[in-house]
């Protein structure tokens, strides 16, 4: 049975973000993932959840200078002591959320500058990262956006964070398999999903092409929820999407898995 996590970033955004959870728990969530937990104190975002009965399953490194460009520093040459510090933030948001697992951000590539100079540079601070969240047991995900989405990532593929994630070659390292951007990107869902298994820790669903709800577009989600089913996964499916209206009028899709109060 597929466990759903509400993205208190794009979900529940009628009322504010520390609000959000008792919305996502009232809608039958059990655990939520968001972007960024650094506006907040980790101690009120741990009571948010405990009072809320709910498990954070997600949350990413920091973006770096958003309004600049960036989505990351880990892969920008010369930023090594930033990106540096931010794995160790979010170690330490880590730890006091009880998250299993964060998505360490790369970097955009700008236009002209050496690529493979920032996978060089991301692999060593993957390597730092994951040896700093080894001992406590936290995985580590890399994440592939399309081109439309996020311009100029450094990866875009769902191939390119498998060679990534074998390059790093790390036992804590996975990917996190985003069906929206790998819909846009690479297609062929049902093999991605079944030929990776184990490889990826996470997924995130949204419809293609307009990322909203899963219950419209090309995707056909029921389905894929079947076969994520059939091979075995076992991990959290994040609800990253935006809603088309109010978030609660666009969760009948969710109803069947919804923990009823
Ligand atoms: O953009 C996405 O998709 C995400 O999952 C973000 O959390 C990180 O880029
Ligand atoms: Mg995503």
């Amino acid at each position: 049975m597929p466990k759903f996590a509400a993205n208190l970033s794009t979900q529940f955004n009628e009322v504010p973000f520390t609000e959000r959870f008792a919305a996502a728990a009232q809608a039958g969530f059990e655990a939520v993932e968001f972007l960024f937990p650094y506006d907040y104190p980790a101690a009120q975002l741990k009571q948010l959840l405990d009072e809320n009965n709910l498990k954070l399953v997600l949350f990413n490194t920091a973006p770096g200078n958003v309004a600049a460009g960036e989505w990351g520093v880990s892969a920008i040459p010369g930023r090594e002591a930033e990106a540096r510090a931010d794995i160790d933030r979010a170690l330490e948001y880590a730890l006091a959320l009880e998250v299993p697992q964060v998505h360490i951000m790369a970097a955009t590539v700008p236009a002209g500058a050496d690529r493979e100079a920032y996978a060089e540079t991301f692999v060593r601070n993957m390597h730092y990262a994951a040896e700093r969240f080894a001992p406590h047991g936290i995985n580590l995900l890399l994440e592939a956006l399309n081109p439309v989405t996020k311009p100029r990532y450094l990866y875009a593929s769902q191939y390119q964070t498998l060679e990534m994630a074998a390059r790093i070659d790390r036992p804590n390292v996975f990917t996190q398999l985003d069906l929206f951007h790998a819909q846009l990107v690479d297609g062929n869902l049902s093999a991605l999903i079944r030929e990776n298994l184990g490889r990826y820790r996470h997924i995130q669903i949204a419809s293609a092409p307009d990322r909203h709800e899963p219950d419209e577009g090309e995707i056909n989600y029921p389905w894929l929820f079947n076969l994520l089913d059939e091979v075995g996964y076992d991990g959290w499916i994040g609800c990253e999407y935006m809603p088309r209206g109010n978030t609660l009028d666009g969760l009948g899709w969710f109803a069947p898995w919804a923990k009823k109060a």
